[in-house]
């Protein structure tokens, strides 16, 4: 059997991979990365400029996931392009995602700019959810801002980019997030990102157990699976099919992303599983799928990509 898969008709030649921000924050997590048996990587979200990000502890563990406010810390755009594009010049090499958010729609058109000159030949992961810089909105929850920057993006940008989504919750914003998607060449839209500004309280202390905003945080992990498979579902359905979903959130065995391609996705990103557990976790979710796969008689992704049943 094999668990390959395309994205912007790109070769993988396996659909599995990290979430952006988990375990790809300098070279020696992106080179950690790149020996795993992930077929590539993604990097953590870069900025115009590096950022320290919020107060610590910003990161909490749970037995059923976790809760976040890293506040964006990255070493900058030009960081992870310089690692990437030196990555990229081996033979062979594999294709690599590299993620950027600007903080309003000209830093996103000044972080492409710097993409497209830079030589990358992968694939642009636009963060449109970031749920932790304090006074920052959620981009991806303003419909009209989302509009406004794929209009502008799409004008200069001529590389393969995607989008990565925060979690909806209404079934009319599945359609009008869809319908100004449907508008502009994206190569794949991610969903999801963390359910955001959730809180974890430590009894024992009576206390939240993160720093930043008074203890709201991106929730992640099983959690919000049912969510993240509603929203690769969601927009499976209704986004032309040559945007591809890349489907994120509560993947922690091979049964979850069985699930998530299950529900259309081409390609899974595991975020706090990840974290837990070490990029040996590719090695194990490969093997748990593959077995999934053979007990079902499926060779390839495709066989049963999207193939959910209702009930009649
Ligand atoms: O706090 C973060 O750095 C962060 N945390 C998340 O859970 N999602 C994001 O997109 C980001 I940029």
């Amino acid at each position: 059997v094999s668990t390959a898969t395309n994205i912007a008709q790109k070769k993988f030649d396996n659909c599995i991979m990290n979430a952006s921000g988990v375990w790809c924050s300098d070279e020696n997590e992106l080179t950690e990365l790149d020996r795993s048996e992930a077929s590539s990587f993604v990097t953590k979200s870069g900025t115009l400029q590096p950022r320290k990000g919020n107060p610590q502890p910003r990161y909490f563990p749970t037995s059923l996931g976790s809760i976040n406010s890293m506040g964006l810390p990255n070493q900058g755009l030009d960081y992870y392009l310089e690692v990437v594009n030196r990555l990229q010049q081996r033979k062979p090499h594999k294709n690599y995602f590299v993620s950027c958010t600007g903080f309003n729609v000209q830093e996103d058109i000044s972080l492409l700019k710097k993409v497209a000159v830079s030589g990358f030949t992968g694939v642009v992961e636009l963060n449109l959810s970031c749920p932790n810089v304090p006074g920052k909105p959620q981009t991806g929850y303003d419909f009209e801002t989302v509009d406004n920057i794929l209009k502008t993006v799409f004008k200069s940008y001529k590389g393969p980019l995607g989008v990565k989504l925060p979690p909806y919750f209404d079934i009319v914003h599945f359609n009008q997030m869809a319908q100004i998607l449907n508008k502009y060449p994206l190569a794949y839209v991610n969903s999801v990102n963390s359910i955001g500004n959730g809180l974890y309280i430590d009894d024992t202390q009576e206390q939240v157990v993160i720093k930043p905003k008074n203890g709201f945080g991106g929730i992640g992990g099983d959690y919000i699976k049912p969510t993240a498979l509603a929203n690769v579902h969601a927009f499976y359905q209704r986004l032309n099919p040559d945007i591809q979903i890349i489907g994120t959130g509560g993947i922690k065995n091979g049964r979850d992303i069985f699930e998530h391609i299950l529900c259309g996705a081409s390609m899974v990103q595991v975020g706090t599983a990840l974290m837990k557990e070490g990029p040996d976790i590719f090695a194990r979710l490969t093997r748990e799928l593959k077995a999934i796969m053979r007990d079902k008689g499926y060779e390839k992704i495709a066989d049963f990509k999207g193939k959910l049943q209702y009930i009649e």
